[in-house]
């Protein structure tokens, strides 16, 4: 089975996603993809570059990705820019991954952890969507101890995501991650045993 993994920024899908790991799953995940697709010598930092700029790459020819965070994340138009360019090569080589991964270990659970999925309509993709849920008044409180980040900015960030309600009432499974890890451990493991997983 080919489930997705989403829910809001800092919601818990790294730490959900390390639990369904720890049971067994194969993770395959957004954000880190999203990271090798701007490596030096790829075609996405070549056309990141020609549309932000070359003061947008380091000294070693790396994305400075807090600088272009700087701009993208106060500026819908550039993170606009900066998607379209990434989010296709993101898509194919995460869709490669899953389906080698799913290929190879038939009866493992494979879990794709794709922050944008609602977003970017990816739905159909997966056999069922599992939420990661927190109110919003925990994201923030979330965001802000683990970015060092003030209120302002972590509702900025917030803001440019799906309402996290919203993404609740979509979901297949949701977890709901605003308790003790305990808590939630045991909620992995009900989804686990009824999954037919054990
Ligand atoms: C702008 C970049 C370079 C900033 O890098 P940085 O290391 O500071 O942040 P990081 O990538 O760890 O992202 C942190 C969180 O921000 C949120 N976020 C990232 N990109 C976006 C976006 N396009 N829209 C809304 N939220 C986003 C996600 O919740 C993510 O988990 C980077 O986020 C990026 O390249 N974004 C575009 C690619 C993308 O959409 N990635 C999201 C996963 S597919
Ligand atoms: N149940 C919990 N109780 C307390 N803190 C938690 C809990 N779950 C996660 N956290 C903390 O909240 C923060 C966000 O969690 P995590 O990094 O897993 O979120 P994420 O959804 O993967 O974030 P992002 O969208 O930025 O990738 C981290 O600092 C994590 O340690």
């Amino acid at each position: 089975m080919i489930i997705g993994l989403t829910g809001g920024i800092a919601s818990g899908k790294s730490t959900i996603a390390k639990l369904l790991a720890d049971r067994g799953a194969l993770l395959v995940d957004a954000d880190q993809v999203a990271r090798e697709v701007v490596q030096p010598g790829e075609p996405a930092l070549e056309a990141i570059a020609s549309s932000f700029g070359q003061a947008i790459l380091q000294e070693d020819g790396t994305l400075n990705r807090s600088a272009l965070g700087a701009i993208v994340f106060h500026d819908k138009a550039s993170l606009a820019k900066l998607e379209s360019i990434t989010h296709p090569a993101i898509r194919q080589r995460m869709q490669h991954r899953i389906h080698t991964y799913a290929d190879e270990n038939p009866n493992a659970l494979v879990v794709a952890d794709v922050p944008l999925l609602y977003e970017t309509n990816q739905q159909a993709l997966y056999e069922g969507i599992m939420v990661v849920y927190v109110p919003e008044a925990v994201q923030i409180t979330r965001l802000m101890e683990r970015n060092t980040m003030d209120e302002a900015e972590a509702k900025r960030r917030i803001s440019l995501q799906m309402d996290i309600e919203e993404k609740r009432r979509r979901a297949d499974w949701v977890i709901d991650n605003s308790g003790s890890l305990v808590e939630t451990e045991r909620q992995i493991d009900v989804f686990w045993q009824n999954q037919g997983l054990l």
